[in-house]
């Protein structure tokens, strides 16, 4: 902001008053009909808004500058703010202008920040929109995960794995956390989230459980089983005072706060939510399997699959309730229609009640929430008729009896909807200052008002009618003009019959006109009509919206019902869509997969292709790693892939895309892709790749599956080799994890593995080679396959035609040279002396000098085929240049 004047005006000493107490926040004041901002704030505001920026000025020797914009446009600003990354404080106006001589008193009334926000227009509909709040002790860490918009408020406390793990899968908008923590924080999370840091002193333990107990208005925590949850308690207390700083203090909606159960939950670490893709990927455009598996009806419903899909089960029973549930879901189709058409109907019923707790919902929203508890009456009756129309069979009376459970916690809370269907009107305007958003018949006042205001001619009509008769002027009549307001005119001939009490006000050519008392106190009336209308239905709405908050509770059981009913019915959908089979679970330590395919793969393969699919069996006693070898684009990785995703759906409790599938229960998935060949920082992506799979190795159990691609690419062959060789080692000989493990592998060297390790068995993905063409055939079958063909992607990748020959010549004297029993250093330095004795550099060319010294400079022993590849690729460039 320009310099403050001496002099400031009394507008700007408030504006300077209130900005400071929001530091870091770009303030909008309001200012009549308008939201202004001053300074940086304006020049940041008509930047991101495109708004013009003005000056003004500001005291008597500096300017300021001034952006603005109407204040009903707020809605169509504030996401725009938000979503470039603004912390938007709105301070409005607390009082009525015409009621103050002196300057308007004004207040922030919300903080908009991109982890608490509730405007639809800054939410996005399929998403939860968490806020996320850490708090850090040596070892361990606590985190708090809060939703304003629906009120969801969950805790948990882990290292700094767990913590990673938890950020990753709940994606959360925004993460606090101590000031003091900014490098821890960024060690151990980079720079992947939007965050603020706190002052320290709200982070204590005695002061987070006050806040926590007081907004719950319970004595302990023990009632949400997080009492033990120290780090988490911190967490979870801070979250609640950062909304109480961003001025959210309505916050009835968040209404229970539970522990996260990390022991209920496949843990799928980091790597495999991104490597897997389930949720996003790297490539925004890619198709990701909640894409494929997305055909929920409400919102409610596409958030929790997002939450299913990145916290699959690992407990037998749960998983049975819910596969039993979508198979009787999948044989009953009337039932499924009609369930899903009602659950349209539902709507977003999650984020209306917040909207209700924070006082915040508008009269069409209201009527919504009745439109959506009349659906819930069908649909519970839907649910327990469902129970009884098959109850006596054995196979199907279990999915009864669960859509029965959810039917009997229905609450279809008649007294509301009948209180909403009786005081609002049916079709009320979304804003409550048009008017008639209150029904007729519900407050005497409000009707007698309306009648005044609205059925003005009807009562002056009678006003004429009565005083004719009474005064015997037929010819009486009301009428209105603005000098006089309301009167009576009566001709000259009747004058005489006027009585006493009627004032004169104006003498025409051949009437007069007169006002009377009676008159006088309509007009009164009428001019105060339509404010009085506006502040009772004002009050009535609240009276209501207040009533309604007490229901929050069993509303919210609802929405977490529906939304369960939701995602069930979606997978019964998709299954059927796609052709899943239900799996078989069981809690042995075998996955046996016929028929399998890549639940995203297959969605997206050009037309007229189809999914090859496969056969995949581990078990901890024959078959517990299997090194699968094969040329690039073979396969391998959606082979991996495909496998993690089955045991994924089979565990959320879908069915999965095979012709049969047999998963004893996993309890772990880890992922690791091997970094990509980087030649700059070869050295440390390979040590950063080899600490991620460090990791693995420490936290391995015997229900783990692995899934490994091409971990050691990152390195010289060698290194590659005898890192991925002691890895499998390890996972063979573990005492007690026998981990499953799938082990894609360029290095047909490691199908050596199985001679000496009695459980690791080779495989390859087969193709066919035609002349000097491969055809992918797709097909995993036993035994190592015996060439890379990396040449071969070479070429289909474009590679120009003179480094493939030349490829394929070092190759094939590679290959002649090892068959001499050679080992290939040798075979690589044998090559590139031959090329040496051509003798091609004893001209002085500049050109040829360089690539001289190119070649002098590589280091043979830790030369990647790939990176072989790329030089002569170089080379060929500078001859050509
Ligand atoms: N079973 C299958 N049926 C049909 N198409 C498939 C199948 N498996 C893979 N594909 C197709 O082949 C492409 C390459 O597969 P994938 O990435 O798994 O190969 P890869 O062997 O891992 O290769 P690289 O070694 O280069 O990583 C996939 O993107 C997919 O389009």
């Amino acid at each position: 902001m320009g310099k403050t004047a001496t002099k400031e005006t009394p507008l700007m000493q408030q504006y300077n008053q209130i900005k400071a107490k929001y530091p870091g926040a770009l303030l909008l004041f309001r200012v009549g009909d308008f939201y202004e901002t001053f300074g940086e704030d304006a020049v940041k505001a008509s930047g991101i808004l495109g708004i013009v920026l003005t000056k003004r000025a500001n005291g008597a020797a500096t300017h300021i500058e001034l952006a603005g914009f109407p204040h009903h446009s707020l809605e169509t600003y504030l996401p725009k703010l938000v979503r470039a990354g603004q912390r938007v404080a709105i301070c409005d106006q607390l009082e009525d202008p015409k009621m103050t001589k002196t300057i308007v008193k004004r207040g922030v009334t919300e903080l908009v920040t991109p982890g608490v926000a509730i405007s639809d227009n800054i939410l996005q509909q399929k998403s939860n929109n968490y806020l996320a709040s850490l708090y850090f002790e040596k070892n361990s860490m606590g985190i708090a995960l809060i939703d304003i918009s629906t009120g969801e408020f969950l805790t948990a406390q882990g290292n700094a794995d767990y913590i990673d793990k938890l950020l990753q899968s709940f994606s959360p908008s925004e993460v606090i956390y101590p000031k003091s923590c900014k490098r821890d924080f960024f060690e151990k999370f980079g720079d992947r989230y939007y965050t603020y840091t706190l002052d320290e002193w709200p982070y204590s333990g005695d002061y987070a459980y006050e806040a926590l107990t007081k907004h719950f208005g319970v004595k302990s925590l023990k009632g949400f089983g997080i009492e033990k949850l120290s780090l988490g308690i911190v967490a979870a207390g801070v979250a609640l005072h950062y909304l109480n700083e961003t001025e959210h203090r309505n916050l009835q909606h968040i209404s229970a706060i539970s522990r996260i159960e990390e022991d209920r939950y496949l843990w799928l670490d980091r790597f495999s939510i991104r490597n897997l893709e389930l949720v996003g990927s790297s490539n925004d455009n890619a198709l990701t399997l909640v894409d494929v598996l997305d055909h929920t009806c409400s919102p409610m419903g596409a958030r929790l699959l997002r939450r299913w899909i990145v916290m699959p089960l690992k407990e037998l029973k749960p998983i049975n309730d819910r596969l039993n549930v979508v198979q009787h879901l999948i044989d009953h189709e009337e039932l499924r229609n009609e369930l899903q058409n009602c659950i349209r109907q539902v709507g977003d019923l999650e984020r209306l009640i917040s909207k209700i707790g924070l006082q915040k919902a508008n009269p069409r929203e209201v009527c919504q929430l009745r439109k959506a508890l009349l659906a819930i009456g069908s649909i519970r009756t839907l649910c327990i008729g469902a129970g009884s129309e098959d109850g006596g069979a054995e196979i199907i009376s279990k999915p009864n009896e669960a859509l029965m459970a959810i039917g009997n916690q229905l609450n279809p809370c008649e007294f509301i909807c009948e209180k909403i269907g009786r005081e609002l009107n049916a079709e009320p305007p979304i804003q409550l200052v048009k008017g008639s958003v209150m029904a007729d018949g519900i407050h005497e006042d409000l009707d007698r008002l309306r009648k005044i205001a609205f059925g003005g001619k009807g009562y002056l009509l009678e006003i004429q009618k009565r005083e004719a008769e009474q005064t015997g002027i037929p010819s009486l009549k009301v009428a209105f003009n603005n000098v006089f307001g309301y009167y009576l005119e009566v001709t000259h001939s009747h004058r005489d019959k006027v009585p006493t009490d009627w004032i004169r006000k104006q003498t025409l050519v051949n009437a007069e006109r007169y006002i009377t008392p009676e008159l006088k106190e309509y007009e009164e009336q009428i001019l105060g009509a339509e404010e009085k209308i506006l502040a009772l239905e004002t009050q009535l709405y609240n009276d209501l919206l207040y009533s309604l908050a007490e229901y929050i509770k069993p509303i919210q059981l609802n929405a977490q019902l529906i939304a369960r009913l939701d995602v069930l019915l979606n997978f019964a959908t998709v299954s059927i869509k796609n052709y899943y089979v239900r799996p078989k679970m069981n809690d042995s330590l075998l996955i046996d997969i016929k028929g399998g395919r890549h639940p995203v793969i297959e969605k997206n393969l050009p037309q007229g292709e189809e999914y090859i699919t496969n056969d995949v069996y581990l078990d901890s006693d024959s078959q517990q790693i299997i090194i699968i070898t094969g040329p690039n684009m073979a396969g391998k990785s959606a082979l991996l892939r495909q496998t993690g995703l089955i045991v994924l759906l089979a565990q959320m409790g879908c069915f999965v895309p095979a012709k049969q599938a047999h998963i004893g229960l996993v309890d772990k998935i880890f992922t690791r892709v091997g970094a990509s060949d980087n030649l700059s920082s070869g050295e440390s992506t390979f040590m950063v790749e080899m600490n991620e799979t460090a990791s693995i190795l420490n936290n391995l159990s015997n229900r783990s599956l692995i899934l490994l691609d091409e971990i050691g690419r990152g390195t010289s062959t060698y290194d590659g080799i005898s890192i991925a060789w002691a890895i499998s080692e390890y996972l063979h000989n573990h005492p007690t994890a026998k981990a499953k493990t799938l082990f894609a592998t360029h290095y047909h060297e490691l199908n050596e593995l199985t001679n000496m390790f009695g459980r690791i068995k080779n495989f390859n993905v087969t193709v066919k080679e035609v002349g000097n063409q491969i055809i992918f055939l797709r097909k995993l079958v036993p035994g190592g396959s015996e060439h890379s063909f990396g040449i071969h992607v070479a070429k289909l990748a474009g590679m120009p035609a003179k480094v493939l020959a030349r490829a394929n010549e070092i190759l094939k004297k590679l290959e002649a040279e090892r068959t001499g029993g050679e080992d290939i250093k040798e075979s690589i330095k044998k090559v590139q002396k031959q090329a040496m004795q051509l003798q091609m550099f004893s001209i002085d060319d500049p050109v040829l000098v360089k690539i001289r010294d190119m070649l002098n400079n590589l280091d043979v022993n830790t030369l990647t085929p790939v990176e072989a590849l790329m030089k002569l690729d170089e080379i060929q460039r500078l001859i050509k240049s």
